[in-house]
């Protein structure tokens, strides 16, 4: 399984070797490449031979948050042998390799802002032209008729638009190592065929949540808030922003704030220049509706109903139930939102703990304490940890489908509200 992280070290090395050839940087640029690239290749054999996890040195923000993680790594240690690759937990390790590749850039100014996995990002997002054009279509449609809606017109396309964002997340580069992984399909068209493979399906919940909200809010007491934890650029960023633009044209939001990456992540995860590239590339569109919604987001930028943050937690390699303590700041921000909704499998992962846990255990007890406000996750399943099914609904599946945790066709919408009865 640690095997399959090299090819992640190959593409960032091999990216700084094409830049290099195409004389994107200086001599100085170079040099510092040349320098860069010796430092991968030596990160390479660090993992291929199960060597001690070395402690970062590079003196960013988030250093010594790494080193101490990793000195409690140590602790736990029984034989107190050195923390080493083959011997970590996965989630540690994952993170911890994107977070080398940083270091070796960090390591090297003028290269230091370089993002190595940016190209990635760009093509999934081009390849993916098509569907993002239906999908603008569609939401253009619906805002130009949502005055005559129903509440429950309202609820089916709020519905529809989750569903796109949840399946949105199919398209991740760290699972397919970079390669193509972009949506060629009509967004909206593959709902129906998808939604047997929903394994948990709490949407209504989280509609009834937002009504809620809503309600407070026209007797003047409340602005609802919603915060996206973002995952992956390209298509499912795309989702994103047009599930963010419906809750506020619907009058759900009157804020939304997306939380993205303070650095290249897991290959394909959203930094500021990927969401701020992202809305200026769909305004740019020669494509009528696409345009009109970059043009919106546009705006929601700038008035300041929409706005982007990150935090240097997002990408250290700590559970979410240590938020409260590790970064406390953060966690009384998320406390102001009327509802949190985490997109994917790393984040549901980090929700988890990342544990073995029996798939019939309840969502709301895997998260450990993390409850700062309602919170929804969006997930489509990579990785091998699933909470919240239903008695004998994982053993079903794995007679029919032995990958089924891994293989991404299946997905959850698991919500969690603090005030609500389990
Ligand atoms: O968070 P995402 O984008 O949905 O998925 C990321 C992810 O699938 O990539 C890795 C495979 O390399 C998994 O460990 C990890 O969970």
């Amino acid at each position: 399984m640690y095997f399959c992280l090299i090819p992640q070290i190959t593409s960032a090395s091999e990216t700084l070797c094409c830049v290099s050839a195409l004389t994107v940087f200086s001599d100085e640029g170079i040099q510092a490449e040349k320098r860069a690239i010796s430092f991968l290749s030596k990160l390479r054999n660090e993992l291929q031979t199960d060597k001690p996890v070395l402690a970062l040195t590079d003196n960013a923000e988030d250093t010594e948050a790494w080193n101490e993680y990793m000195r409690r790594q140590q602790d736990l240690m029984e034989d107190g042998r050195p923390v080493s690759w083959f011997k970590s937990p996965w989630l540690y390790v994952e993170c911890y390799m994107y977070r080398r590749i940083q270091e070796a850039l960090y390591m090297n100014p003028p290269i230091d802002k370089f993002d190595e996995f940016k190209e990635g990002k760009t093509q999934s997002f081009f390849e993916s032209q098509q569907a993002i054009k239906s999908l603008c279509t569609y939401l253009q449609e619906l805002i130009t008729n949502m005055e005559n809606m129903t509440e429950i017109q309202l609820r089916d396309n709020f519905l529809k638009l989750l569903q796109v964002s949840l399946w949105g997340n199919k398209c991740d580069l760290s699972i397919s190592a970079g390669r193509d992984n972009s949506q060629k399909s009509s967004p909206i068209d593959s709902l129906p065929d998808l939604q047997s493979c929903i394994l948990v399906d709490d949407s209504n919940m989280v509609w009834s949540m937002l009504v809620a909200a809503q309600g407070s809010r026209s007797s003047g007491i409340k602005n609802a808030r919603v915060d996206i934890v973002l995952d992956n650029a390209g298509f499912e960023l795309v989702t994103d922003l047009v599930l963010a633009s419906f809750l506020v044209s619907a009058g759900l939001a009157k804020q939304i704030r997306f939380h993205g990456k303070s650095i290249p992540w897991f290959v394909s995860d959203v930094t500021k220049q990927d969401f701020e590239w992202t809305i200026m590339q769909t305004v740019a569109s020669n494509h009528k509706w696409m345009s009109a919604s970059g043009v919106q987001w546009k705006h929601f930028m700038k008035e300041g109903t929409w706005s982007y943050h990150d935090h240097s937690f997002w990408t250290l390699p700590h559970e979410f139930c240590d938020m409260a303590v590790g970064a406390a700041d953060l966690y009384s921000t998320l406390q102001g939102s009327d509802l949190i909704i985490f997109k994917g499998d790393l984040n549901y992962r980090k929700l988890t703990g990342d544990r073995k846990w029996e798939h019939t255990v309840r969502f709301d007890q895997a998260l450990r304490g993390f409850q700062p406000a309602p919170l929804c996750s969006l997930r489509t399943l990579k990785a091998d940890v699933q909470v919240g099914l239903q008695l004998g609904q994982a053993e079903k599946l794995s007679s029919q489908d032995p990958d089924w945790m891994t293989n991404g066709k299946y997905a959850v919408v698991q919500f969690c509200s603090p005030h609500r009865e389990q």
